[in-house]
């Protein structure tokens, strides 16, 4: 018996660091996934595998340690910590394949932590909502991160272009913005719970200059809402670029994010900003406009991705 699940990564147009503090933010899952399948292990070791990040580790789920045959630790915690929840310590094979650009900024933990535990539940034939599932792999991230919001994982499992409100409440979109958008990706990883710590740090030395830049990137997420609602595609753009103001003075930014945030604009992008944790990773630039020569623009120094959203969150045997 084999169980299957995968979930998208996601880009955040908006509100990310902001919103580990309650703020809104919105942020759509991407046409990339991860896929997670387990079965029976044939012997009486629980083995992870991946060829995509090139790994294999045994994984002792009562001590939450693995042994790393070869490959990157990192995401390999996310998953453990979902089988120290959920999973009965029987031997078990775990297959992960992934194509999110990992400590990307594009949400690879959150997709798979959100495709570990469907897969896991589905094994171990434990019911489960879209909601419950969404809380149990914010719950993997926080204890991984140290802290998080749920944006993450609350994308990766409904799928669409989300706006998450201060009270946490997931309001889908109807529209989607019908513009192109463009992923720039440096080789220099970010490490959210890193990033975040960093802020956290920043914002309990300089309380009364961080935390109305906190608010204020609440204000610009409502702000976008109503300009993505009306297909605002310059509004959006505009205000794209005052969020990047404020990521830079929280100190996420790199010279090579900016460096790709400004030759975005210089190409023709309308608006160009840090997605995700930041201190590497990934930029996200809306062009609507010419997207192939912003492309060939930060694909001189780094990578690129054009980007869909997709309406697709979280999907299962029955769906995949
Ligand atoms: N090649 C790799 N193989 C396995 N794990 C990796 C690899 N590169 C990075 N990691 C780890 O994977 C995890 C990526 O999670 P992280 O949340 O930092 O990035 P992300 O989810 O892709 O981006 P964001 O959360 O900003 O959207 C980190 O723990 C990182 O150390
Ligand atoms: C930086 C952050 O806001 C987004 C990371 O993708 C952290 C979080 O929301 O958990
Ligand atoms: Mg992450």
């Amino acid at each position: 018996m084999e169980s299957v699940a995968s979930a998208p990564g996601k880009t955040i147009l908006f509100g990310e660091h902001s919103v580990v503090y309650s703020e809104p933010a919105i942020a759509g899952a991407v046409n990339k996934r991860a896929t997670v399948k387990i079965r029976r292990s044939r012997n009486q070791n629980t083995i992870l595998k991946s060829k995509d990040l090139n790994f294999e580790a045994i994984l002792d789920t009562r001590k939450e340690s693995y042994s790393l045959k070869h490959g990157k630790p990192g995401i390999i915690r996310y998953i453990l910590n979902a089988l120290s929840k959920f999973h009965d310590h029987t031997p078990i094979e775990i297959l992960l394949s992934i194509n999110i650009p990992i400590g990307s900024g594009l949400g690879s933990s959150a997709a798979v932590t959100v495709a570990t535990l469907a897969a896991l539940f589905d094994y171990h034939d434990i019911p489960f909502t879209k909601e419950s599932l969404a809380q149990d792999a914010y719950n993997v991230e926080l204890d991984v991160q140290g802290m998080a919001s749920p944006l993450d994982t609350i994308v990766s499992t409904y799928g669409g272009l989300i706006y998450l409100s201060r009270e946490k409440k997931p309001i889908s979109f109807t529209n989607h913005i019908n513009s192109n958008f463009v992923i720039g990706f440096t080789t220099k990883y970010g490490n959210t719970g890193k990033m975040v710590k960093n802020v956290k740090n920043l914002k309990d030395a300089y309380p009364n200059i961080i935390n109305p830049i906190i608010e204020d990137m609440g204000f610009i997420a409502n702000e976008a809402r109503i300009a993505i609602l009306k297909n605002d595609i310059s509004k959006v753009g505009e205000l794209m670029n005052i969020n990047q103001g404020l990521l830079d003075s929280l100190g996420v930014n790199t010279s090579e994010l900016s460096r790709m945030i400004y030759l975005a604009r210089k190409n023709g992008a309308l608006g160009s900003k840090i997605t995700g944790s930041g201190g590497g990773g990934s930029i996200i630039a809306l062009c609507p406009h010419n997207p192939d020569k912003v492309m060939k623009a930060i694909n001189r120094y780094d990578n690129t991705l054009k980007i869909k959203f997709s309406k697709d969150g979280v999907l299962t045997k029955d769906s995949i």
